[in-house]
């Protein structure tokens, strides 16, 4: 039985989340921990209608399965409609999925799944039609953390299943290692069939976090386009996982009417983001090649992300536990930031190059001694791979 396997980055937010929903620009990162889909076809049994989609969702332990017959209750048979042309999921079958999914008996404490759940739902059966199929999805991100799970999740599916259905082309794998990528088109369609996903998981999203999910790199956004950006020096940053849980959709939709009720305070706050990630994006390509200028280099960095944190407060987006991580680093001189849709979730803190390893480790323990968890990641690295098996 042939396998499809694609995996996915999550991403950091350097600046602008938030206001990138309101057509601002943001900066963010691929970031090396990955999602991982994989996809059996199960073959279709002689009596039409039968076998069943399934999904094993590894990090929570749970598994849901739907007969064939029911799936094509709800979405109709629209085996391979319109694969090349992803559109967005109406109102009338996401009210179908709801009701297909309260039948599930998902436990309370991970009523957050529906909306991972819906989405998979429509992937699955807009690219490959009522098939009986067999997927698993692994993470090695904290779900609902900031650190573009959702995305991760969307763009590793849609990896898996155009794969499947034959509508992009792998290539082949890189030297020494398992995983080849695919042709910028492709690339494209993935990433527009990922953004369906995730409008099902945020409600609005701007398209950063697949985007960058898909493509890898250090890149800046805004209103839907992007640009790679070339980080002349590394950029290392320590992630710290508060474990407060919170949810993208929510927290956009609160912004959104934070800006009806303030429309011009909201509006000037959104532009003050803006030249905020403009200037950051410039700076990152700076080519900084003594001591002196990467330490200048990184405290303009250090600055922006303290102006854009406190912006983000202005949304009304950051946490007490947030807070918490901001007061432990300013005490060894260090700038953090919320990264992704803030309310809990994970903070970023700049490290400077030069900063001692004694220094570091103190910042974590204390910061750990909160109840949070600290971790490095590396920065800017590839977008949505694949292999079989
Ligand atoms: N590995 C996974 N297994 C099951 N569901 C997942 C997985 N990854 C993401 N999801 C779905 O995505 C939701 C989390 O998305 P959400 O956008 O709230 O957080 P995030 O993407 O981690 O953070 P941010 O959007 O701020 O970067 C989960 O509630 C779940 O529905
Ligand atoms: C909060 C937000 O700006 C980033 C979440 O990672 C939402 C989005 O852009 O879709
Ligand atoms: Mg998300």
């Amino acid at each position: 039985m042939e396998g499809f396997r694609a995996r996915a980055p999550g991403k950091i937010i350097l600046a602008g989340e938030h206001a990138v929903v309101h057509g601002s620009a943001a900066v963010a990162a691929a970031i090396d921990l990955y999602t991982h889909s994989s996809l059996h076809l199960l073959p279709a049994s002689e009596e039409d209608g039968a076998g069943a989609v399934e999904v094993d969702l590894r990090d929570t332990g749970l598994v849901f399965s739907w007969p064939c017959a029911r799936l094509r209750e709800v979405f109709g048979d629209r085996a391979g409609a319109a694969v090349n042309a992803p559109r967005p999921c109406s109102s009338n079958e996401l009210a179908s999925m709801a009701k297909l999914l309260e039948q599930e008996d998902i436990p309370e404490d991970k009523i957050w799944l529906a909306a991972g759940l819906s989405a998979f739902l429509y992937l699955y059966t807009s690219i490959l039609g009522c098939r009986p199929g067999k997927a698993v999805v692994k993470s090695d991100l904290p779900l609902g953390a900031g650190l573009g799970s959702s995305a991760a999740f969307s763009v590793s599916l849609s990896g898996a299943l155009l794969a499947a259905a034959g509508a992009v082309r792998p290539q082949a794998a890189d030297a020494g290692t398992e995983w080849g990528s695919f042709h910028k088109e492709d690339l494209e369609l993935v990433n527009q069939w990922a953004f369906q996903g995730e409008k099902i998981i945020h409600g609005k999203p701007s398209g950063i976090d697949n985007a960058v999910s898909t493509f890898g790199s250090m890149i800046k956004f805004k209103k839907g386009e992007f640009t790679n950006l070339k980080s002349s020096n590394p950029v290392k940053m320590l992630i710290t996982d508060t474990r407060v849980g919170r949810n993208t959709k929510a927290l956009v939709a609160g912004v959104s009417e934070r800006a009806s009720r303030h429309p011009d305070a909201m509006a000037s706050v959104i532009s003050a983001v803006n030249s905020i990630s403009e200037e950051l994006s410039s700076i990152v390509e700076l080519a900084a090649d003594d001591e002196v200028a990467i330490t200048a280099k990184e405290e303009k960095l250090a600055e922006l992300m303290e102006m854009n944190q406190g912006l983000l407060q202005c949304m009304g987006v950051s946490h007490c536990a947030i807070e918490t991580v901001l007061r432990t680093t300013l005490k060894y001189n260090l700038v953090s930031k919320l990264t992704g849709a803030g309310g809990g979730g994970c903070v970023l803190t700049l490290i400077p190059s030069l900063l001692p390893n004694s220094v570091l480790e103190k910042t974590t323990t204390e910061i750990e001694s909160h109840g949070f968890r600290c971790f490095q990641v590396k920065v800017g690295g590839r977008g949505l791979q694949f292999c079989r098996g």
